[in-house]
């Protein structure tokens, strides 16, 4: 057994020695017998989650009403959520009451695909009602029953389901397929929040291509934040080698090609609520791969971009005309990297300096000097030596 199912073994004991059954669940599982790297794992419980507290001394509530509390054992932390059903969705979203239930099998029986509902005790027994290792070894992403039911019971899945394809490169088994292309308008129910975040996985994907594919062929992306206009945008998107990309460049990608005003592309960011930092990042991004369609790098604009974004830009640039990646990019990197200097810190001379030397009050002329010093660092017309400047000041007063 992998060590980050052994570590949990004495907390499953605790819980079993207090009469209460155990499982890993979820995700974990079927990374496990996929072979893939395990993050964390998700354990469901026959104990309430009041048992669950009484059993465990340190604990933290987080979704008590979905059953679901956060244990602290050792240095780590681990979710358990009690074996539940859930009750009417009246919205395609969440349910409007739970159930909390003793048995293993109706717990696993309302999840979503066959891949997530197989259970695994602590001595590493599998169970698996619903036949999910037939499905992992077929790769393929099949409902728990009624693909109808489950989609609608949290329409949140059909975006999951494109996001596995994505992530494993498995394909939607035919009927669960046809449920995608016939609801995918239930989606327009989900909060932005629980779409970004499947979004922002299926663009890390490995087999993002099929998964965008996917996503424009059952008419899901009508759906999600501002695309509904850009269905041109996103199959131009297809056309391009999309492997190399960093998550913050598939997003600029996509607002490069749908080409909308900068207002429009800070709205269209909005609209993902993506954090402001990296909608900031993305958008210079975008404002510097469109000027590095109409003109090379030159000092000041390797300068004022700045390492990340040239990197990112020259990336894309290469991508948007189907070039190679590794040439230019190590070129403009070794440009990047013999500038005279990278940030404005790194001038040999302060705006103390100029006080002084010129025996003047401070005001905005500092400001307006040192930028005339900074260019002509950049430009090589002078030394970033603190003398060198100095005299440099001096001709320039002459003149
Ligand atoms: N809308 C959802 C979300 C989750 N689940 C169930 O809850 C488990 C855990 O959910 P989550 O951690 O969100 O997803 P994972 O499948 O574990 O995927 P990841 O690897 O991204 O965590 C899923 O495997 C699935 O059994 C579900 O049935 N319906
Ligand atoms: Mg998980």
């Amino acid at each position: 057994m992998m060590p980050i199912f052994k570590k949990a073994i004495p907390l499953f004991e605790r819980i079993e020695q207090a009469g209460f059954e155990a499982y890993f669940v979820g995700g974990c599982v079927r990374d496990y017998i996929l072979g893939k790297e395990i993050a964390d794992v998700d354990i469901a419980t026959s104990a309430t989650p009041q048992e669950v507290k009484k059993v465990f001394p340190r604990t933290i509530d987080v979704g008590i009403e979905h059953g679901t509390v956060v244990v602290l054992w050792d240095k780590d932390t681990y979710e358990l959520t009690t074996f539940r059903t859930d009750g009417e969705y009246i919205d395609f979203r969440r349910p409007s009451d739970v159930t909390f239930i003793r048995n293993l099998e109706e717990d696993l029986k309302r999840r979503d695909f066959t891949m997530n509902s197989i259970a695994m005790d602590k001595e590493g027994h599998l169970i698996d009602p619903f036949h999910g290792q037939e499905a992992i070894k077929q790769r393929i992403i099949k409902t728990v029953g009624s693909a109808t039911e489950r989609f609608h019971e949290d329409a949140l899945r059909m975006m999951r389901a494109v996001r596995f394809v994505s992530q494993l490169s498995f394909s939607i088994e035919i009927e669960t397929l046809q449920a995608l292309r016939k609801y995918a308008i239930l989606l327009e129910n989900i909060a932005t929040e629980r779409k970004t975040v499947e979004f922002e996985k299926l663009l890390q994907g490995e087999n993002r291509k099929a998964a965008l594919q996917l996503l424009l062929d059952t008419g899901l992306f009508q759906y999600l934040p501002g695309m509904s206009n850009h269905e041109k945008s996103l199959t131009q998107l297809l056309q391009y080698n999309l492997k190399e990309l960093s998550n913050i460049e598939m997003w600029s990608l996509l607002l490069f090609l749908i080409d909308i005003s900068p207002t429009e592309t800070e709205l269209f960011l909005r609209k993902w609520k993506l954090p402001v930092k990296k909608m900031k990042l993305a958008k210079s991004i975008v404002d510097w791969l469109q000027f590095r369609h109409h003109s090379p790098w030159d000092n000041d604009s390797l300068y004022k971009a700045g390492r990340e974004i040239i990197l990112s830009v020259e990336r894309l640039f290469n991508i948007c005309h189907h070039q190679p990646l590794c040439t230019s990019i190590s070129d403009v990197k070794e440009r990047y990297e013999g500038l005279m200097i990278k940030n404005r810190q790194e001038l040999a001379v302060s705006g103390h300096d100029l006080i002084e030397w010129s025996g003047q009050k401070g005001g905005p002329w500092v400001k307006g000097k040192l930028d005339l010093i900074e260019k002509a660092v950049l430009h090589g017309e002078v030394d970033n030596k603190r003398e060198s400047i100095r005299e440099w000041l001096l001709n320039c007063n002459q003149n």
